[in-house]
């Protein structure tokens, strides 16, 4: 699966781009979420765009490392939150002249720093947050809403034999599905409909269960 996900990476961080690629974005999410990529793998294939000569590039980078941290959980995190990407990050911060990526990326560091305050293993954070700090990086002070996706990212999803809502037993013909807004298992006709999921920052329609969909679009 790593050829797909790096094929959408590359996708969703083309220098043709004009605008944020969201499908292929949320298809990352997806492929992660799914345990479709390595999340290793996956974040340093992003960290290796943040050194492209083209500053789209790694703007667009940042915004697929933004969507992965905020929808993917744990395992991003603790790839993310390392001394060895916090590195690469001050690094680009220190070479890279263009003053859009400087400032994505003091955002994301002070998101971050923020949503992970309270976790002793992620302080990799807070550490660049301090040297950026000394060497007089002004970093822009984050709202709680920006910063609480910890609190409301999407949930894991659950495993199971039958179906959370009708309790079918899955078959080869009757598949699973997930619920992307609260993670269940279902079978197709109880998570047949879409809907975007504005509180975990999915802005394109993904598959959701009947009672989520119900309580989204109230
Ligand atoms: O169709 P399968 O080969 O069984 O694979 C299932 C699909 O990938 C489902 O994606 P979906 O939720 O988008 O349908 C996923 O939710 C299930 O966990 C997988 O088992
Ligand atoms: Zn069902
Ligand atoms: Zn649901």
């Amino acid at each position: 699966m790593i050829k797909s996900f790096n094929s959408s990476a590359e996708k969703a961080t083309s220098p043709l781009l004009l605008d944020i690629d969201w499908d292929t974005t949320l298809h990352i999410v997806d492929l992660i979420r799914q345990g479709d990529v390595n999340p290793k793998a996956a974040v340093q294939s992003l960290t290796s765009r943040l050194k492209d000569t083209n500053p789209n590039v790694v703007l667009l980078a940042l915004q697929v490392f933004e969507s992965v941290v905020k929808n993917c959980g744990q395992s991003v995190h603790e790839q993310v939150a390392c001394r060895a990407v916090m590195e690469q990050v001050h690094e680009v911060l220190r070479t890279n002249p263009n003053e859009e990526v400087r400032k994505k990326i003091l955002l994301l560091l002070s998101t971050w720093v923020y949503a992970f305050r309270n976790e002793a293993k992620y302080r990799a954070v807070q550490d660049t947050v301090n040297i950026l700090k000394a060497e007089g990086h002004h970093l822009p002070t984050v709202s709680e809403s920006d910063a609480m996706f910890t609190a409301d990212r999407a949930p894991d999803w659950a495993d199971g034999e039958c179906c959370h809502r009708c309790r079918t037993q899955f078959t080869m013909l009757r598949r699973k599905h997930h619920c992307r807004a609260c993670g269940q298992v279902f079978c197709g006709d109880c998570s047949s409909r879409s809907s975007t999921i504005p509180k975990f920052g999915i802005e394109r329609e993904v598959r959701v269960c009947e009672s989520c969909y119900d309580d989204i679009n109230k």
